[in-house]
């Protein structure tokens, strides 16, 4: 493809189709010669029509085109969610979480079918990796389980790998490095191990889970990273438990899990202030 059918197409068109050339694949930079062989358009004629997408992505507030000067310049598609779009997105989840039939015995809430929900996880995913974008990330890191959906979703905006720590060691993972962490969810030393060659050693890696309690699952992945000469450079959670100590400081959550009132029925959460 690229000429015959396309050189064919009209602007309008053209902007359509580079919007979704970009948008399948964030953060990845395209020259203007990309674009130009692919359409068989001129140069000049392609800036404009970039221009045109830019406006297109900033009115939807789902992102923006950022364009790279240089010699390895091009434009790329940064994806992300306005504010408007974010604070609406993350008010409706706090009215779903607090219905009181979420909660589950021992001062939990129910979060399976938010976690695995791909609409749900994606925009979430979309939002971790906002916090992100400029820490030159190399790896998502996630321990499985209820954590992978929204790890994978944040790897794809930023459009890195991910990697999944195991709770057991995994036969096709080959040799594996584990190490004891003690969760604050189960309040029970876990071991979680991850593949030899899953990440190349002096990487840059997030931590992404769907809840942190106490901070010692990303203690652990702090511990683990170790192993491997590897550095964490963030961490974001989609919720955080506020009563509980955390092990650890510095860290991204979506929202705040205030309290469980197995007793009354009542959940209070609420979208973090982080800015
Ligand atoms: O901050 P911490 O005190 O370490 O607790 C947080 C951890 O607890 C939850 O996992 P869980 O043990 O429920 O496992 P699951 O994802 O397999 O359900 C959650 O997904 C985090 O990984
Ligand atoms: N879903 C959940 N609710 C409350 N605390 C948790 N800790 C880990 N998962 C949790």
């Amino acid at each position: 493809m690229g000429s015959g059918i396309l050189d064919r197409l009209q602007r309008k068109e053209r902007v359509a189709a580079i919007i979704k050339i970009l948008s399948d694949n964030p953060n990845k930079v395209f020259s203007l010669g990309y674009f130009s062989e692919f359409f068989g358009s001129a140069r000049s004629t392609l800036s404009e029509d970039i221009v045109l997408a830019k406006k297109v992505v900033e009115y939807l507030g789902c992102g923006k085109i950022e364009t790279i000067s240089g010699a390895a310049g091009g434009v790329k598609y940064i994806p992300g969610l306005s504010d408007i779009n974010k604070d609406a997105f993350l008010k409706e989840l706090c009215v779903t979480l607090s219905s009181p039939d979420r909660i589950i015995k021992g001062g939990y809430i129910y979060m399976n079918d938010i976690v695995f929900s791909p609409e749900i996880s994606s925009k979430v995913g979309l939002i971790l990796a906002s916090y992100f974008i400029e820490k030159n990330v190399d790896y998502v890191i996630t321990v499985e389980t209820k954590g992978i959906p929204i790890a994978l979703m944040t790897a794809r905006a930023l459009n890195k790998p991910l990697v999944i720590a195991r709770r057991e060691v995994g036969v096709t993972e080959g040799s594996s490095v584990s190490i004891n962490y003690v969760t604050g969810s189960s309040k029970k030393i876990q071991r979680m191990s991850l593949g030899k060659r899953a990440i190349t050693k002096g990487s840059r890696c997030i931590f992404i889970d769907d809840f942190m309690k106490a901070g010692g699952t990303a203690n652990g992945i702090i511990e683990l990273l170790k192993e491997f000469e590897c550095e964490l450079v963030g961490i974001g959670v989609l919720v955080e438990g506020a009563s509980d100590k955390k092990l650890v400081s510095d860290y991204i959550s979506l929202l705040t899990l205030e309290t469980v009132d197995e007793e009354n029925g009542i959940i209070k959460i609420y979208p973090t202030k982080n800015d």
